[in-house]
């Protein structure tokens, strides 16, 4: 029950609903005991005394009592129905809101499959238990005890007689439970694999066919399909040994009831009505008895259910407010962002940036240049305090931003991330995401800035054009310049672009990159880019290696020095025309051509710096 303690909090403001179905239920059951003692009196009253006429009037009286119990019957579904609907509503906002808070590292290891199936197969179960589930097995105890006082009332002797497999009957019933409980459990964790293959499947759709893997997909599906079923062959195993032996003892309260019974009828101890009403009221603690194992089924069932979704609402949040922290106004922040001596590690992986130096004066543009997986989104990530870090600080404004709330954190920043999401709605509503109060006109500007508002209005449906989900129906470029939209419409005093411009091609960019500059008029700016013209106007480029900052200053110094950088010039600048501007540096370059030339080849042969995306 220690499930159901915890999940209090989301069910227990309805109880008036569990109130009220608890006591249509009870009134219910104690209306089907009068049916037992009806037969009694009509036999011994009316048949044995041969008094006919009442028989009228004993049948108004079951007519009476079928409607009124069929009306609390009726009573208990609907309010158990409302107790049930009210808790997974409950549950469904907490659960909800508590991914929305969830942090990165969280998401890191999540399947999306997984949650899924909580969120709708395990709330569905607990919704089942606690509305009806839990009544029900109250139902269980009120039927024996009622139904056990009758049977003492009428002969005591004959109820203990018969009443002598029920330890065992309860005995098999908890045994049962014991070994149901971790069977349902393995159940739900291989339909959450099941789930999670089918939802990347379908995701990743695209990728399957174009490496023709089908085959492989539905051996992996197989797999995981035969698992199901052998988790559920296990638990119908458990229950076909059990049950038939519950329903064995069960049986034998009934014979050893018509065994003794009979035998006190016939040494007249026993009236003939008596016996029969001890028959039907024997039956009247067997049919729960009978059901306890269904019951006990619907308890682990939901029990494990319960698990599941208590895993998700205790999950430790790791980045969040502190009590102290502020918000910032609008107005006051400047944007000066400051990195001192950051070490960071993602969890269990080795160090992904080592003692990051920066100091980014408001206003200004720092591009992050670097191979794959030196760490250039891993500093983005720290600035949006996607994760702590344990040593060092980022400081903006001169305030530690974990000294900031989050969300007055977040909302001064604008990101454009490497991977563009768009979600399944307007193409205006997707640009205007993130910002409240805003105008049409401010919506087009920002589509203009982004290079988009062109293709938009060759829609049929112009900014009302659904984009289905992942913005199907557009290209990388189209769904990236969207998201650029959506960011400068923001108006942040910080803005990232976190290589944002790759699925664009180089004129389009080029174009982009035009408007940006208008853009990045009083922000500070972060470019992460792999092409060096996207960053060549930096106030400050800092070239990282595998976390390490192994170069750093303007593209004018930089060219002046022999390393990384200026051998990536090279590269990417290898079949232009370099420019008058650049010419003068390259002269006064102090070149390495054998440094450059083997870093080329390392590159091209992606070595273990990666290999820079050229
Ligand atoms: N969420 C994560 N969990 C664990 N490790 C991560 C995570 N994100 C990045 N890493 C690791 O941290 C290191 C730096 O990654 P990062 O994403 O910062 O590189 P990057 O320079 O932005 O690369 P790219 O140009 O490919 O985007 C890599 O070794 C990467 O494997």
């Amino acid at each position: 029950m220690e499930v159901f303690k915890q999940l209090k909090e989301y069910y227990w403001s309805e109880k008036r609903f569990m109130y009220a179905s608890i006591l249509s239920l009870m009134t219910a059951t104690a209306l089907g005991l009068v049916y037992p003692n009806l037969l009694r009196y009509l036999i011994d009253h009316v048949i044995a005394k041969q008094q006919f006429a009442e028989v009228p009037y004993l049948a108004l009286v079951v007519v009476g009592i079928i409607t009124c119990k069929a009306l609390f019957q009726y009573l208990h579904g609907f309010f158990s129905g409302r107790l049930g609907n009210q808790t997974a509503y409950n549950l469904r906002n907490a659960l909800y809101k508590k991914l929305q808070y969830l942090s990165f590292q969280y998401y890191d290891k999540a399947r999306t499959g997984d949650l899924m199936s909580r969120l709708t197969a395990d709330l569905q179960a607990v919704r089942d238990f606690i509305g009806f589930g839990f009544v029900q097995i109250l139902n269980v105890f009120m039927m024996f005890t009622f139904g056990a006082i009758m049977m003492l009332t009428i002969n005591w002797k004959l109820t203990l007689i018969t009443m002598v497999s029920m330890p065992f009957l309860v005995f098999t019933a908890v045994r049962f439970e014991g070994k149901i409980h971790p069977a349902f459990r393995s159940v739900r964790k291989s339909m959450s694999n099941m789930t999670t293959s089918v939802q990347e499947n379908i995701t990743g759709v695209r990728t399957v066919k174009s490496f023709a893997r089908e085959p492989y997909e539905i051996e992996k599906f197989s797999e995981r399909n035969e698992d199901y079923k052998m988790n559920n062959v296990t638990t119908s195993g458990i229950w076909a040994k059990y049950f038939p032996l519950m329903e064995l003892f069960a049986n034998l309260s009934v014979v050893i009831l018509l065994a003794t019974g009979g035998w006190m009828v016939i040494q007249k101890t026993l009236t003939l009505g008596e016996l029969v009403a001890f028959f039907s009221l024997m039956w009247y603690i067997i049919g729960p008895m009978w059901q306890i194992g269904f019951h006990i089924n619907n308890f682990t069932q939901s029990k494990a259910a319960g698990e599941r979704l208590l895993e998700i609402l205790h999950q430790y949040i790791h980045v969040k407010d502190k009590d102290t922290a502020v918000s910032l106004q609008a107005n006051e922040v400047q944007g000066h962002i400051k990195f001192e001596k950051v070490s960071f590690a993602y969890p269990d992986q080795k160090s992904a940036l080592q003692d990051f130096q920066l100091d980014a004066p408001a206003g200004s543009v720092i591009g992050l240049l670097g191979g794959t997986g030196s760490g250039k989104s891993t500093v983005i990530q720290l600035l949006l305090r996607a994760y702590n870090i344990k040593e060092g600080s980022i400081k903006l404004d001169g305030r530690d931003i974990r000294d900031i709330k989050l969300e007055s954190l977040r909302e001064h920043m604008s990101i454009v991330f490497q991977e563009t999401f768009l979600f399944s709605s307007s193409i205006l509503n997707n640009i205007a995401y993130g910002v409240r109060n805003v105008s049409m006109e401010q919506i087009i500007q920002a589509a203009r800035l982004a290079k988009a508002h062109e293709f938009i209005m060759e829609m049929p449906l112009g900014y009302e054009t659904i984009v289905g989900e992942r913005g199907m129906g557009l290209s990388g470029g189209q769904k990236q310049r969207i998201a650029i939209a959506r960011a400068l419409l923001k108006n942040p005093k910080i803005l990232i672009l976190d290589d944002a411009t790759s699925a664009v091609d180089m004129e389009t960019e080029h174009e982009i990159q035009l408007g940006f500059q208008e853009l990045m008029k009083g922000r500070t700016t972060f470019i992460i880019a792999h092409r060096i013209s996207s960053l060549k106007h930096a106030d400050e480029i800092v070239v990282l290696d595998k976390g390490i900052v192994v170069q750093r200053g303007t593209h004018q110094q930089l060219m002046k020095q022999p390393g990384r950088y200026l051998e990536t010039y090279k590269i990417q600048f290898a079949d232009q025309p370099i420019t008058s501007e650049d010419q003068g540096e390259l002269n006064q370059t102090p070149q390495a051509p054998d440094e450059a030339e083997a870093f080329i080849q390392t590159a091209v042969a992606g070595s273990d710096n990666g290999g820079y995306k050229l």
